[in-house]
C-alpha cells in the first residue's frame, strides 16, 4: 500500500467523515462482567464482536488496547486480529494500542508485527515508547511512511507519573518537548507519519504548532478529562490534528450495539462541539 499523501490524507478523510474520536477497545474483567461475559477468551470474544459491531462503522478511530487481549495468551491474540481486521473492514483506521520500544533490531520486528502488510495483526498506526532513544523507532517510522501508516509516540502521558521523566530538561527544552520536536522534523514531508500522546488530563505545557501530525489525546471520561476542556488544553496547536481518546467513558454504555454506539456518537458529537463552538 502506498499513496503520494501519506498516512495524512486517509486520516483527514476518515476524520472529516466521522468525527475527531478515537474509540478505545479496552477489555477490562470488570466491563466483561458489567457486560455479563465470563471473564474468558469467549467473554474477550463477543465483547470484541459487540465493538466491532458497534464502533466499527461509526468511529474515525478505533484503538484497541493490546494489553487487555495479551492476558488471555494466544487465544486473546486470535481475538485481537479479528477485532483490527474487523474494524478496518467497517472503514475505521485502528491504532493499535501497544507502546511498543526497543533498540532498532528489536523494533524492526515488533514493525513486522503491527505495521507489516503480512502480519495479522497490521493495523494502520501503532504506539510507541520513544524512551530508549527516539532513533531507535527508525524501522517503524520507516515502515509507516513507506505503507501510509502512523506511530504515535509517548511526549506528555496522561497519567500523573510521566511528570518526572517527561518534564525533565534536556538541552535547553522538555523530554517530551524533544520528541515532540523530533516528530515535527520528520512530518515536515506533509505526511504525517509521526504522531504524539499529549494527555487531556492536564496543562502540558508543550509547543504542538509545528507538529503536523495526530495529537492522540487519551484521558477522557474515566480519567476525568471532560470534552470542555480541550479547546485550551490544545490552544496553539492545529486541532484538525487534536484526537481526543475514551475507552471505559464510551464502553460503560454496552453490551447493547445500539447503545454503544450512541454512546461513541454522543462522545464525538461532544467533542466537536467543543472544538468548533457549534
Ligand atoms: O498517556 C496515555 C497513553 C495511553 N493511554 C491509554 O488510553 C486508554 C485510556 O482508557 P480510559 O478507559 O479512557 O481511561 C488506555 O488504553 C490507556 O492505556 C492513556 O490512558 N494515557
Amino acid at each position: 500500500m502506498t499513496d503520494a499523501g501519506g498516512f495524512a490524507g486517509r486520516y483527514r478523510e476518515a476524520v472529516a467523515a466521522r468525527g475527531r474520536l478515537c474509540a478505545g477497545i479496552d477489555p477490562h474483567p470488570e466491563l466483561l462482567e458489567q457486560w455479563g461475559l465470563p471473564v474468558s477468551a469467549e467473554g474477550l470474544a463477543r465483547f470484541g464482536d459487540v465493538c466491532v459491531g458497534a464502533l466499527g462503522p461509526t468511529a474515525a478511530v478505533i484503538k484497541p488496547q493490546v494489553a487487555f487481549f495479551e492476558a488471555f495468551g494466544s487465544a486473546g491474540m486470535a481475538v485481537l486480529e479479528r477485532v483490527i481486521a474487523g474494524c478496518r473492514d467497517a472503514g475505521a483506521l485502528v491504532l493499535a494500542d501497544a507502546k511498543r520500544g526497543d533498540i532498532g533490531s528489536t523494533m524492526a520486528a515488533y514493525t513486522r508485527a503491527w505495521l507489516g502488510d503480512e502480519s495479522p495483526l497490521c493495523a494502520d498506526a501503532v504506539t510507541a515508547s520513544p524512551y530508549l532513544g527516539f532513533g531507535s523507532l527508525s524501522p517503524a517510522v520507516a515502515q509507516a511512511a513507506e505503507t501510509s501508516r502512523a506511530v504515535i509516540v509517548l511526549a506528555r502521558t496522561s497519567n500523573p507519573e510521566g511528570a518526572g521523566l517527561q518534564l525533565a530538561q534536556a538541552g535547553g527544552a522538555t523530554v517530551g518537548q524533544t520528541i515532540v520536536d523530533d516528530a515535527a522534523e520528520i512530518n515536515a514531508d506533509g505526511r504525517a507519519t509521526v504522531g504524539v500522546v499529549v494527555g487531556a488530563t492536564r496543562a502540558h505545557g508543550l509547543d504542538l504548532g509545528a507538529l503536523g501530525g495526530v495529537i492522540l489525546a487519551p484521558g477522557l471520561g474515566a480519567q476525568g478529562a471532560q470534552a470542555a476542556d480541550l479547546p485550551d488544553l490544545f490552544r496553539g496547536a492545529d486541532q484538525g490534528w487534536l484526537l481526543p481518546a475514551s475507552s471505559r467513558g464510551v464502553l460503560r454504555a454496552g453490551p447493547d450495539v445500539a447503545a454503544l454506539r450512541a454512546a461513541c456518537e454522543a462522545t464525538r458529537d461532544d467533542i466537536e462541539t467543543a472544538l468548533t463552538g457549534v
